[in-house]
């Protein structure tokens, strides 16, 4: 196994994060083997001596493992670094917290833009289909090399949630406690519907090639970017909607029903549209489209129950993991009623679970944003978990 720090200095960002290469690589669930195996991650914090106070983080569908420091890509500060950090609810002074980009992401991990071996090309539109147990192996493989045996926590949100969830069903004894926030144990109709759109808007773009498009020199750009845009209205909600835009148009114009003499229907925009391109046009400039297929498909597969004969207890029956899931008032994605649904799988599996629905107006990405309420929570139930594992501030120091 290979860990190196990369540090691409002759075009582009600067890389920070680690990297995890496993030369024989791993089987996929859909019977493919994927080698090697590269995981790309960030840490933080320091890990005690008797590696216990690990938690890994996991990301959601466009996140990647610049969890807590600038992301070299876009500039921008890490996409938790207001949760993750010294003295913040996922105290680095306590924690060692581990981020890793997903298997078939586009952040360093192994991906469809890694290299096939068999074919020496990109992957690309061939990359095999994997699923949320694949992404999670992927990431046993990387605690596994850090020697850790049990991991203190997993937290994610949304599909950062569905990991935390598979790591506790397929590694009960490996986590102490888990934290799912606004996600759900399976993907609704409406969410895989909703997916379907974003693809088909890849597809259809001129720029797709089947998924080659990197040999043409080529991005779907309007397809990939069309479909960050509507996804992005599912991350948010009308309140939100309305307080940040109501019906503003943009310039000096009162309305946007355009006056006699505009010949155009579309000479001016609302603000929210011209918010919803800029959406699109950021995501397109850091996100790979097959990567995006890839990942949103995965999301798809993820029905825990259905594993189980229709019994979503079944999965937790042998855990003794203690978990606190989490929804928002607001998120119509991930609504609060498929959070009852777990929860109430879990206490008919006798686990140790607290829920809490946290009042908010601002959907499903607010589990990103500024929210006090989440902030006690993940803090109270990690410290409570801390004591109950017997872990000491000074050992974890
Ligand atoms: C979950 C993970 O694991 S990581 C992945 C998470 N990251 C993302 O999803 C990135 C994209 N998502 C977002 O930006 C999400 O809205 C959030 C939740 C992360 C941030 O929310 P907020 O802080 O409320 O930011 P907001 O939604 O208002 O967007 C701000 C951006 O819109 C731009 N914007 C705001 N109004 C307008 C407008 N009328 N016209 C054009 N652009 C606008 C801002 O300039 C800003 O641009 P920038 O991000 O390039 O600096
Ligand atoms: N907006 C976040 C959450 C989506 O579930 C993302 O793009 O990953």
């Amino acid at each position: 196994m290979d860990r190196s720090v990369s540090s691409s200095v002759e075009e582009g960002p600067v890389y920070t994060h680690q990297t995890m290469r496993l030369e024989e690589g791993m089987a996929l669930e859909c019977g493919a083997h994927l080698a090697p195996l590269e995981v790309a991650y960030c840490t933080y914090g320091t890990l005690s001596a008797s590696r216990d106070n690990a938690i890994l983080v996991c990301h959601a569908l466009t996140g990647d493992q610049y969890l807590a420091e600038p992301n070299p890509l876009t500039g921008k500060p890490g996409w938790w670094s207001r949760m993750v950090g010294p003295g913040l609810p996922i105290d680095t002074d306590r924690f060692f917290v581990i981020c890793p980009n997903v298997l078939g992401g586009c952040m360093g991990s192994t991906g469809p833009r890694s290299l096939c071996t068999e074919t020496g090309k990109a992957w690309d539109g061939e990359f095999p289909p994997i699923t949320m147990h694949d992404i999670v192996a992927s990431q046993v493989r990387l605690v596994d090399y850090l020697g850790i045996e049990r991991l203190f926590a997993v937290v994610g949100g949304s599909m950062g949630g569905m990991q935390a969830l598979t790591w506790v069903a397929d590694h009960p004894e490996r986590v102490f406690a888990a934290l799912p926030i606004a996600t759900s144990p399976f993907h609704s109709a409406q969410n895989i519907a909703f997916n379907e759109v974003s693809r088909q808007a890849i597809f259809a773009d001129p720029h797709w090639h089947d998924g080659h498009y990197r040999d043409f020199g080529a991005i779907p750009a309007r397809g990939l970017g069309v479909a960050r845009m509507m996804a992005h209205i599912t991350y948010l909600s009308e309140e939100a909607l309305s307080r940040k835009f109501g019906r503003r148009v943009r310039k000096e114009a009162a309305t946007a029903i355009p006056a006699a003499s505009s010949p155009s229907l579309f000479g001016e925009m609302f603000e929210v549209e011209s918010y919803l391109r800029h959406q699109g046009s950021t995501f397109v400039r850091r996100f790979d489209a097959n990567s995006y297929l890839t990942i949103t498909r995965a999301m798809d597969y993820f029905d825990l129950a259905a594993e189980h004969d229709g019994d979503l207890s079944a999965p937790f029956g042998k855990c003794e993991t203690r978990f606190c899931v989490v929804s928002f008032s607001s998120d119509w994605l991930f609504p609060t009623s498929q959070s009852r649904l777990l929860v109430r799988a879990l206490n008919k599996a006798g686990a140790n679970v607290s829920f809490v629905e946290i009042e908010s107006d601002r959907g499903h990405d607010a589990f990103l944003l500024d929210e006090p309420d989440l902030d006690r929570t993940v803090r109270g139930f990690l410290n409570g978990a801390a004591e109950h594992a017997g872990l000491t501030r000074e050992e974890a120091l």
